[in-house]
């Protein structure tokens, strides 16, 4: 499954926030997306999920026109990861995780083996198997997180959205989730991801769009977009790329902490 967007814009009424935005995301692929706060993630990403209706360019999911796509089929195709959320109810994880799977559910509102099959599957598939009776309210940030993912997977969609699905994890559970994510991009889905860290980007990308005024500036592998260019130029930081273990590994050192 790939996404592919064409001279994607937008605007919110007269306000452009997207303009000429291109690129593919590829089968078994993790795209992350890089860009101040403003800059149009969330937004490129509604558009994708065929939740914002664009006029100018276009979106292909696996090759066929988003917009011919009724909700139940771009369902079936993508599935969206919040960031993690407390919702006004308790249900229980479970049910949490069989949401998921009301794309395949047609005529009559009750999940039918299948549904509950990939709803067991794919907590399975995130270890999280021992959750299933707990309400949501009552599990961890990281956990919870792990839930939203496997209710996404639950959908059956094998293209992934995610705005920031670290954004309110610890930093072990930042890696753990990243790793994860990473494990289901190299099983096949097709993952583009928002993140505010360039150093997750470094560690997981396999691609990485960066934004900056709505438009593409650069687009291409980590080691070669990230640069302390890139990164002054999107967050007005100075750094300096810092090489790990002998190249394999890259990280941003913000000047201002070797300065002071
Ligand atoms: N429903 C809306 N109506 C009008 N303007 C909006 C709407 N949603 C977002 N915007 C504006 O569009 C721009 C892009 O917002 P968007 O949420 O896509 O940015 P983002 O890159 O996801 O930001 P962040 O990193 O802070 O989450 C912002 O200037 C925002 O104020």
């Amino acid at each position: 499954m790939s996404v592919t967007v064409n001279d994607l814009s937008f605007s919110y009424k007269e306000r452009r926030v997207l303009a000429d935005v291109s690129f593919t995301a590829r089968t078994g692929e993790l795209l992350a997306v890089l860009g101040p706060n403003g800059v149009g993630k969330s937004t490129l990403f509604q558009c994708i999920l065929g939740l914002l209706p664009y006029t100018e360019g276009e979106i292909l999911l696996d090759g066929l026109d988003a917009k011919k796509l009724d909700i139940k089929e771009t369902a079936r195709r993508v599935a969206y990861i919040p960031q993690s959320h407390a919702p006004a109810f308790n249900f229980s994880v479970f049910d949490i995780i069989l949401m998921g799977t009301s794309a395949q559910i047609s005529d009559v509102n009750v999940p039918k083996k299948r549904q509950l099959e990939l709803a067991e599957q794919s907590m399975e598939r995130l270890g999280i198997t021992h959750l299933k009776e707990r309400g949501y309210l009552q599990i961890s940030g990281g956990e919870r997180q792990l839930v939203l993912i496997a209710r996404a997977l639950a959908q059956d969609a094998r293209i992934l959205v995610m705005d920031e699905p670290t954004s309110n994890l610890d930093y072990g559970n930042q890696l753990r989730i990243l790793s994860q994510i990473k494990l289901l991009a190299r099983e096949g889905y097709t993952v583009v991801l928002s993140t505010h860290s360039p150093d997750q980007a470094f560690m997981f990308a396999d691609r990485v769009l960066a934004l900056q005024g709505g438009r593409v500036v650069r687009h291409g592998r980590p080691f070669e977009v990230i640069t302390d260019a890139l990164i002054k130029d999107l967050y007005n930081v100075e750094v300096e790329i810092q090489s790990l273990y002998g190249g394999k590994a890259r990280m941003c050192l913000p000047k201002s902490v070797i300065d002071t």
